[in-house]
């Protein structure tokens, strides 16, 4: 079983450098994948209001022989719960799904412009951690000028930006603005979902020059350029492989050649026009 070094966040508290995305893992079969993450090694478990799920990750959570305090558990807001009344009920039925009475870390899951309420659902999430409801507060999909605004009009930096990020869609600008003002990245779909990514020279290179898979060498990308993956899998072998990407490190030129595919987002999915209800 891999052991998941962890990264400071800008709260004092620590969070596992590589997670386990839980879309679309629902039903029995969805528990039981979840809890062979949690065996392989994974800590940090992320779902959201929308994955319709958080009753499957808190079943997984409690049939675990790991105890609730070595997990770090992730939720998020959905567009229709925007306000601070709203995101404090949100959270509260989150938790009551979940069965469990915090949550490590939840996240403002699109910032839904058009809505107009992202900065009052943050001043929910800054409620909900001073009650003790949420330990961690943050953000996903949200761009340098809203994480500008969030700051600038509650004092508050998010912990966490969640955002689209894999060899395709590097993100460099926006990883570097986090780093420059606190707030650790997260990468959504870091394998691209499997389509096709793993076919580019530059990442079957590095797996056949290090004996590794071509998946794990993009999860060591991430972990090189200072991002933390959240790979969804629910087969126990890829879950197994993909959290052992601690025991070898890419080159700069292994690094800046897969960083190199750059060519965009996978769908149009431009936080500043896309939204999620
Ligand atoms: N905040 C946001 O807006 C968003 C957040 N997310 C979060 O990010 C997580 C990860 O992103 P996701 O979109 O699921 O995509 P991923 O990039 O994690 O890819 C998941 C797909 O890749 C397959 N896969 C996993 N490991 C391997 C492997 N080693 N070899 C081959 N195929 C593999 C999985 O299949 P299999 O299960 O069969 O292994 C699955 O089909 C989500 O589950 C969710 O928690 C995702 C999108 C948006
Ligand atoms: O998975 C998530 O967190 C999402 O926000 C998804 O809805 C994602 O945007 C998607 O896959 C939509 O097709």
């Amino acid at each position: 079983m891999t052991e998941i070094p962890t990264l400071d966040l800008n709260d004092g508290r620590a969070i596992p450098e590589i997670g386990l995305g839980t879309y679309a893992m629902t039903g029995d079969d969805g528990v039981e994948a979840i809890g062979a993450g949690i065996e392989s090694g994974y800590r940090l478990l992320d779902t959201a209001v929308n994955y319709e799920n958080e009753r499957e990750v808190g079943r997984a959570i409690a049939e675990s022989p790991i105890d609730r305090g070595d997990l770090f558990i992730t939720s998020k807001i959905p567009g229709r719960h925007h306000g601070f009344d709203e995101a404090i009920a949100s959270t509260e039925e989150s938790l009551a799904r979940l069965g469990l009475d915090y949550l490590d870390l939840h996240l403002i899951h699109w910032p839904n412009p058009s809505v107009g309420k992202y900065v009052e659902t943050w001043e929910g999430l800054i409620e909900l951690r001073r009650r003790g409801l949420v330990k961690s507060i943050g953000v996903s999909n949200f761009t340098a000028e809203m994480l500008t605004e969030l700051v600038e009009k509650t004092g508050v930096t998010p912990a966490v930006n969640q955002v689209e990020l894999h060899p395709y869609f590097p993100q460099t600008e926006l990883v570097a603005f986090h780093r420059s003002i606190g707030v650790q990245t997260e990468s959504w779909s870091p394998l691209y979902r499997d389509q096709g990514l793993f076919d580019e020279a530059p990442i079957a290179e590095a797996a056949a020059a290090h004996d590794v898979t071509p998946a794990q060498v993009v999860l060591r990308w991430h972990i090189e350029v200072g991002s933390i993956p959240i790979p969804k899998s629910a087969n126990p072998e890829r879950q197994r492989l993909n959290a052992a990407v601690f025991d070898f490190a890419l080159t700069p030129a292994e690094v800046a050649a897969i960083s190199g595919l750059e060519r965009g987002r996978m769908k149009d999915r431009d936080p500043l026009t896309h939204e999620e209800m």
